[in-house]
């Protein structure tokens, strides 16, 4: 028996022991953030799941998600976000997410950074939204990744005008490190991707999952991963709402279109604790719950912090898992339900709803 023969022998016998056939598909890619939020949730000390409460707090989501009819299609009902189906939306929502972090101000409430658009005083993620629009109608290329690495053009001095405060409220919080992603963002896009996301959407041919690996890949300032017990965790937060976002705005199809979209876990920000928490579906231990009441700053890769965005991660999933089992004939992924709960929550806010602050961890990761 010639070498080649005893080699291609024992390379299908190691096929078969590790069930691997010659021509397996390439195995579905995975981000590992699900995996690790049920790590953070098996060894957290401070942040607890209340079952009795995660039950309830299901059957009450459906519920509400049923009577308002919610789905992808309320992305776009949203006054501010675009409405054309088509590559300025992708640069639009690539921009936004880039930049969708840390809207909150230190010191007295309710001072807030705050936007007026369109008759309005927009504050929050909508003071990003409204600020972008803002520029856009003014005739900026803000959503334009050549125009941020053109630093003749897009100054400096630029930025800190399309991202101006209105009248007697604070700066934005990070504008200094919102500048850094936005130029390091663009040369990478510039360098690797032909100049413009949809590249990169195009390359991961319909995988969410292939999407978020590439992007954290390869945007270093929207890699949100941390050390937590010696081991690293992945959250992913601005990378996977970029792509739920591209998901819900396109409802599905063209560069919204993921065969599966439900690898995308909730997006472990700073409201979605606080509402849970609020709907009886997550415990703080005394010490954490006092911290958060007196709204003292949490820092950024803290184990308090770690275990709230972990268990808030973990709990969605147990959430839709249990909206499963109570209707098996529905498919909601962790994208509605999230989506569901942050509009939930910024409506209860706006109506004076008392319930536990946000933890306060200052960062660009969310
Ligand atoms: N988990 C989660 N976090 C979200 C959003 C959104 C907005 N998404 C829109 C798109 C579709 C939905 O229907 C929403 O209308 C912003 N954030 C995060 O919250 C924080 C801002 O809070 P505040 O300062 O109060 O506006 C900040 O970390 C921001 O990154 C979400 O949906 N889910």
């Amino acid at each position: 028996m010639s070498d080649d023969e005893v080699d291609s022998d024992l390379l299908e016998l190691l096929r078969k022991s590790l069930g691997i056939d010659g021509n397996s598909s390439p195995r579905p890619a995975k981000t590992g953030v699900l995996e690790d939020a049920e790590y953070i949730y098996d060894n957290s000390t401070d942040v607890a799941l209340d079952m009795r409460g995660t039950k309830a707090a299901a059957s009450s989501i459906w519920t509400l998600i049923q009577e308002k009819q919610y789905s992808t299609r309320d992305w776009s009902k949203h006054e501010l976000h675009p409405k054309a189906k088509d590559e300025s939306t992708v640069d639009f929502i690539f921009l936004m997410d880039l930049l969708n972090f840390c809207f909150w101000s230190d010191g007295a409430l309710p001072e807030q950074y705050a936007v007026e658009y369109r008759g309005k005083t927009w504050t929050g993620y909508w003071s990003l939204v409204a600020a972008i629009q803002r520029a856009l109608d003014e005739g900026i290329p803000i959503t334009s990744p050549s125009f941020w690495i053109n630093e003749g053009k897009c100054t400096d001095a630029l930025l800190q005008h399309v991202f101006r405060t209105s009248a007697n409220s604070p700066p934005m919080p990070l504008l200094g490190d919102r500048i850094y992603c936005l130029r390091e963002a663009g040369y990478v896009l510039r360098d690797q991707f032909e100049g413009t996301f949809t590249t990169c959407i195009e390359q991961c041919k319909g995988s969410a999952a292939a999407l978020v690996n590439l992007i954290v890949d390869n945007f270093p300032c929207l890699d949100d991963r941390h050390r937590f017990e010696d081991t690293t965790v992945r959250f992913h937060k601005r990378t996977q709402i970029l792509v739920a976002d591209l998901w819900a705005c396109f409802e599905g199809e063209g560069f919204g279109y993921f065969h599966d979209i439900d690898q995308i876990t909730m997006f472990a920000d700073y409201r979605i604790p606080q509402m849970l928490h609020s709907l009886g579906c997550l415990q703080y231990s005394p010490p954490l719950e006092s911290h958060i009441r007196q709204r003292r700053a949490i820092e950024s890769g803290h184990p308090w912090e770690i275990q709230l965005r972990g268990c808030s991660i973990w709990c969605i999933e147990l959430l839709r898992r249990e909206i499963r089992r109570q209707h098996p004939e529905t498919h909601l992924n962790a994208i509605l339900i999230d989506f569901f709960l942050y509009d939930t929550m910024k409506e209860m806010e706006t109506k004076g709803h008392d319930c536990i602050p946000h933890h306060r961890t200052r960062s660009i990761w969310y």
